[in-house]
């Protein structure tokens, strides 16, 4: 099936930019100096710490019901994702952004496109540039890995590929487990998941990120604040930290890597689907002195012709419709659009 995600972006080319050679860079260019440290460091407050839950514990649907409520992120462990798998992949994303850049950009994505390289698609809504790269796969990498990998791109292509399909299942579990904690329980609560209720038409987009080690972390952003339009993201990163989420009270809460854990975090359509109870949370990617840094995400929504509205379950008289029904691709037009107010547009 026709990914229709291309469409969204049509409508909003992308300016295209180039990226320096990173190691190249002895001093933070002017045009990545965010001055945003008037923010503190999570460390200095952080009393408070990202849910972190067993999937092989009995409770873990309450536990996932209550991190999506109160957070709208969480760590999981005992997900079934090979150490091995999880190793390969960041092997192929280092390989990847370690190819010199007149490579990497024979790979670039098109300023209307959606996959291949560049910089996020976000940073057209910031004066500033991200201290960082990335490499945005829809649909299957072939043509775009053989254009960087001449030798080996079918390796990679191999390695992506597992890693779709188990993150894939994933995803299914995920979704059920975080219905299950709203009531929505039955196969018919959700049709589009299909017969077999594997979500088998669900569509996807795999983010590989590179954060380049940076001379001048404290004013530099890997990633600028945003939420995932997607239903649920599932993120990987290497063992350096980086990743921090907002939380209404706490402020900025660093989210540091737990071995062999995988990040899971509730995105718009996920908001949309709960009528606002599971939070889509504001996150960024900060950047370090002396290491680099990876990650991967596996952005998860739904077949592109089907309108998620707030779920009929947790609809009544006392409890109206927060958002009119969308599709994936009319959410990443209107995300294209209005980036962070994109949710709000799509209020009753
Ligand atoms: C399916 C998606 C979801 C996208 C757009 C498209 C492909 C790439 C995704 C990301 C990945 C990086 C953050 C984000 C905010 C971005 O700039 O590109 C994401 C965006 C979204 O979640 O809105
Ligand atoms: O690198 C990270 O930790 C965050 C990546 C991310 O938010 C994304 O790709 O959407
Ligand atoms: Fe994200």
């Amino acid at each position: 099936m026709p990914s229709r995600f291309s469409d969204a972006f049509r409508a909003h080319p992308q300016q295209q930019l180039k990226h320096p050679d990173f190691t190249s860079l002895h001093e933070l260019p002017d045009s990545y100096a965010w001055n945003q440290r008037d923010d503190p460091s999570p460390e200095t407050f952080a009393t408070e710490s990202v849910p972190l839950v067993d999937l092989n514990d009995p409770n873990a649907l309450q536990g996932i019901g209550h991190a999506c409520k109160t957070w709208g992120i969480f760590q999981v462990t005992n997900h079934g994702i090979s150490t091995s798998l999880l190793d390969m992949v960041e092997h192929t994303c280092r390989s990847l952004f370690s190819l010199p850049v007149h490579q990497k950009l024979k790979a670039a994505r098109s300023p209307d496109g959606v996959s291949g390289y560049g910089f996020a698609r976000i940073s057209s809504f910031f004066s500033k540039l991200m201290w960082s790269e990335g490499f945005t796969i829809v649909g299957p990498p072939d043509e775009h890995f053989r254009q960087l990998w001449p030798q080996d791109f079918s390796y990679h292509c191999d390695v992506i590929k597992e890693y779709k399909e188990e993150m894939k299942k994933l995803a299914g579990r995920l979704m059920w487990l975080m219905l299950g904690s709203l009531g929505i329980i039955a196969k018919e609560d959700i049709k589009w998941a299909g017969p077999k209720t594997d979500f088998k038409e669900a569509l996807a987009a795999l983010q590989l990120n590179y954060y380049p080690a940076c001379p001048d972390p404290d004013r530099a952003m890997g990633l600028a604040p945003h939420t995932d339009s997607t239903l649920l993201t599932i993120l990987y990163q290497n063992s350096t930290s980086g990743l921090q989420v907002f939380k209404e009270g706490a402020g900025w809460v660093a989210v540091p890597p737990v071995p062999g854990g995988l990040v899971i975090n509730v995105g718009d359509l996920m908001h949309i689907l709960s009528n606002g109870s599971y939070q889509s949370v504001l996150h960024r990617a900060m950047v370090n002195r002396s290491h680099h840094r990876l990650s991967s995400a596996y952005l998860f929504g739904p077949p592109s012709t089907v309108e998620i509205s707030p779920h009929p379950k947790l609809v009544g008289p006392t409890h109206p419709p927060l958002y009119r029904p969308v599709t994936w691709n009319e959410y990443l037009h209107t995300k294209a659009k209005h980036f962070n107010k994109a949710l709000s547009s799509v209020r009753v």
